[in-house]
């Protein structure tokens, strides 16, 4: 499954993985795969054959247009797409079909865009990558090779239904967490976007993304945060903003503070903001709860367990 990730590797900055990666994602294969994995496989081989017109990725994810199929067919890409609901990455438009996700993904790149070194011909990792939408937005820079990381088997069969219409060899994405990564050392830029909070030790996972980075290298970090000084992190009861799994969220000096421990330097925080109602809700392509309901509806300043609401802070790094 993963031949092309490892040819496109050999004699790159990459090389170094061809030792240990095939031995983990084959393990993987075997031993951890979901039970709707191969059901996901089998809807991919349906997905309508097309050569998109156009390939955007600059100003946003847009692969082809309506006339390149018919209307039988784009009827079937949308039926078969919504097997991978929820799609909470994006958005993405495919062959005419307005993939409307639960983020307005897009606008957090926007965002942090403008702060980051350009990435022309930079060799990126993403960790947390979700279905992939950034590494798009990061080959749309013009980056040489975008790895991603990501256990959940879902986003990766996302991934797949994308990367069919844009086959590109640059970009790949491997389901595996930070934790199970061989220390590479050779990343020029590794983003990681919406899963510190998820890790139950947040300076060995800061040392993770250093790890992966060469000296030099950047790292583009955005977490939850709080207001306060160096010294102020919450650690939630059973659930944040409905997630069962979230424990650290500090405020933007302590991860600072955090960041120079583990041995960064030029660490800046670059951005920070509410996440509006706009930016995250339900759609046709992702029906569960999303940010309205994990709000107090008295005070949406508040989360419906009265922490502070989602506040999200871009801070980058030198290694
Ligand atoms: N140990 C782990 N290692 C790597 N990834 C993990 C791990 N644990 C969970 N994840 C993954 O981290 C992603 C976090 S979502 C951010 C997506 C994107 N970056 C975004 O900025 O929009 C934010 C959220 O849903 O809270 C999910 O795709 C998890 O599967």
């Amino acid at each position: 499954m993963f031949n092309a990730f490892y040819q496109r590797i050999l004699n790159s900055k990459l090389q170094g993985l061809i030792h240990s990666l095939p031995a983990l994602l084959d393990a993987w294969y075997k031993d951890a795969l979901h039970g709707e994995f191969h059901q996901w496989q089998k809807t991919l081989k349906n997905l309508p054959d097309a050569q998109p017109s156009v390939l955007e990725l600059k100003d946003k994810v847009a692969f082809g247009s309506a006339d390149d199929i018919n209307q039988g067919q784009q009827k079937r890409l949308i039926a078969l797409l919504k097997n991978f609901m929820p799609w909470r990455k994006g958005p993405y438009e495919l062959l005419g079909v307005d993939l409307n996700t639960e983020w307005r993904s897009d606008w957090k790149w926007d965002r942090l865009l403008p702060h980051i070194s350009e990435l022309k011909d930079r060799t990126i990792l993403d960790v947390g990558c979700g279905n992939g939408y950034h590494m798009w937005r990061m080959l749309g820079e013009g980056a040489d090779i975008v790895v991603g990381a990501d256990p959940s088997q879902l986003f990766l069969a996302q991934f797949q239904a994308i990367h069919k219409y844009n086959p590109s060899p640059d970009i790949h994405l491997l389901p595996l967490g930070i934790e199970q990564l061989p220390k590479s050392e050779a990343f020029d830029t590794v983003f990681s976007m919406g899963v510190l909070y998820h890790r139950r030790s947040p300076l060995d996972f800061l040392a993770q993304l250093k790890d992966q980075l060469r000296n030099g290298g950047e790292l583009v970090l955005e977490t939850i945060v709080i207001d306060g000084d160096q010294n102020q992190v919450l650690v939630p009861g059973e659930r944040y903003a409905k997630m069962r799994n979230v424990w650290f969220i500090p405020s933007c000096d302590a991860l600072v503070h955090w960041l120079h421990r583990v041995g960064f330097s030029n660490v800046k925080v670059v951005d920070k903001c509410v996440t509006s109602l706009d930016e995250q809700r339900k759609t046709e392509w992702m029906e569960n709860e999303s940010l309205v309901d994990f709000l107090d509806p008295a005070d949406p300043t508040k989360t419906i367990e009265g922490y502070p609401a989602p506040q999200r802070a871009v801070i980058i790094a030198t290694k």
